[in-house]
């Protein structure tokens, strides 16, 4: 495969939305081919997934369910998006994949990274990020730009600030564990500098 995959990757709130449309419009004026897409979601089945467990009356949903869940929701997103695209070598910008599943569900939920990586591993199949951006902010910041903008909140949104903590920890693991692909850009500044802080990344990387 000759694409490039790039996973955008943080606590909620951190800013991976905003700046994933202004990161591919200028990817796309250096000439590059350019994919944005999302987890969990990106594709019907996978938003259909995507419903399912973040529907805030799904409060008894079993941690390894929703662990589960994410990593079927990802197998046919790379299967079916993700996967073609890279084949057509164009670069992948996905809010959110398997690292994810690592902090929330390994590390913050407490199934563990290593059953949590090894039921990832078989749904993608040896697929691992070429480079991850880690957007670096206290999730108490994060979760209060969250109430204060429009979107609705979710059920994993809507957990105790200890939940947040955790998934924070997790990717603290994860930073290091993967320090190969992870490269950290504080996301507690203007989205203007947050962009361009990971244009520098990229342009190095590319
Ligand atoms: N650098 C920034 N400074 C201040 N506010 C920001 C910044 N970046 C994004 N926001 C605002 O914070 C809120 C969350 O941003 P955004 O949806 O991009 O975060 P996210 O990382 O994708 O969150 P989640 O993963 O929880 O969906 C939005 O209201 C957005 O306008
Ligand atoms: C991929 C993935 C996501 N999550 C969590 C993280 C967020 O709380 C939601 C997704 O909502 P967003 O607004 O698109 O960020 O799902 C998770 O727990 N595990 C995963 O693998």
């Amino acid at each position: 495969m000759s694409g490039k995959f790039i996973t955008l990757e943080g606590p909620e709130g951190a800013g991976k939305t905003t700046a994933l449309t202004t990161l591919a419009e200028a990817l796309k004026a250096d000439g590059h081919e350019v994919l944005t897409t999302r987890e969990p979601g990106g594709i019907k089945i996978s938003e259909e997934i995507r419903e399912v467990i973040l529907n805030k009356e799904h409060v008894m949903m079993d941690a390894r369910t929703e662990a589960l869940l994410y990593a079927a929701a990802r197998r046919q997103h790379l299967a079916e998006k993700v996967i073609p695209a890279l084949q057509e070598g164009k670069i992948v910008l996905c809010d959110r994949f398997i690292d994810s599943s690592l902090a929330y569900q390994g590390h913050a939920r407490g199934i563990g990274i290593e059953e949590v990586l090894s039921i990832n591993m078989f749904a993608i199949d040896g697929l691992l990020p070429h480079l991850t951006i880690y957007f670096d902010i206290d999730p108490v910041k994060g979760l209060e730009r969250i109430s204060q903008g429009n979107r609705e909140q979710n059920r994993l949104d809507l957990e105790k600030l200890e939940f947040h903590l955790k998934v924070k920890e997790g990717y603290d693991i994860l930073r290091e564990r993967f320090s190969e692909r992870f490269q950290a850009v504080n996301a507690d500044q203007p989205a203007e500098a947050v962009v361009s802080d990971i244009q520098k990344i990229l342009k190095a990387y590319l």
